[in-house]
């Protein structure tokens, strides 16, 4: 059977970060979940799909043309030909990818999809529900938190390093919104498995983060 390590947790947690670093040490397949809803609430944006046409939504996200092609600093994401790779990582497409997955068609019309990503020699999942619906069986379950002024924090700084403007009560203020639609919805909330080790990283450093998921594996 092919080895699963399940990430869920919060909105700037460190599960990107992490995912990366452990699919790197141990040679697993990477599964971005969060990047399938971020490509299908761009989709819907750019074919016109109003947010409450749930049938429509759903038919986005199935017919997902979406390509995730490994390069040296990451995944480039590739969309019916064009690279997203920057456009998904605005923070209103993040907000949009939070107001779909509350849609449970959408969801069910990714979950194949997030399966087929468990290939030898293993995956690293990351998302909100890897562990509570799309992979229950896997054996390394972590629900990765950190407080919500910590997590804001590391966004500012992950977007001042881009060079980008950064306000850091706006961002809060998104987090908080964004972790209480992905907590509050009816399908597939946000929430750590029954078999989840809930690990805080808000004064851990990425490296004392990775050997404690290490540890478990
Ligand atoms: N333990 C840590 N200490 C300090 N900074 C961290 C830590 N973990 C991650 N970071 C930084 O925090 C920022 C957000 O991390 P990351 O993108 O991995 O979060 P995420 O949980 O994947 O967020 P999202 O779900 O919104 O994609 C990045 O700039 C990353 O370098
Ligand atoms: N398994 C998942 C993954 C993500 N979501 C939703 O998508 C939004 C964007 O996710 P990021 O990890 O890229 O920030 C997130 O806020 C969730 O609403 C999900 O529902 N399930």
């Amino acid at each position: 059977m092919v080895k699963v390590i399940t990430i869920d947790g919060p909105s700037g947690a460190g599960k990107g970060t992490l995912c990366q670093l452990l699919a790197k040490q141990l040679g697993y397949h990477l599964l971005d979940s969060g990047a399938l809803y971020r490509l299908t609430a761009l989709s819907a944006e750019k074919q016109d799909v109003p947010f409450d046409d749930t049938e429509g939504l759903a038919r986005v996200a199935a017919s997902l043309d979406v390509e995730f092609r490994p390069v040296e600093k990451g995944v480039q994401v590739i969309l019916a030909g064009e690279d997203v790779s920057s456009a998904i990582r605005q923070e209103h497409v993040g907000m949009n990818a939070s107001k779909v997955a509350a849609c449970q068609p959408v969801r069910d019309a990714l979950l194949q999809r997030q399966r087929g990503f468990a290939e030898a020699p293993g995956l690293i999942a990351d998302g909100r529900d890897m562990g509570t619906v799309v992979f229950p069986e896997a054996k390394v379950k972590v629900f990765l938190t950190a407080s919500a002024d910590e997590r804001a924090r590391r966004r500012v700084m992950q977007l001042e390093q881009a060079g980008l403007d950064a306000d850091y009560a706006q961002i809060l203020q998104d987090i908080e919104l964004r972790d209480k639609q992905d907590r509050e919805r009816k399908s597939s909330p946000l929430k750590p498995a029954e078999d989840a080790v809930v690990l805080d990283s808000t004064s851990l450093t990425i490296q004392q983060v990775l050997d404690r998921v290490i540890a478990l594996t």
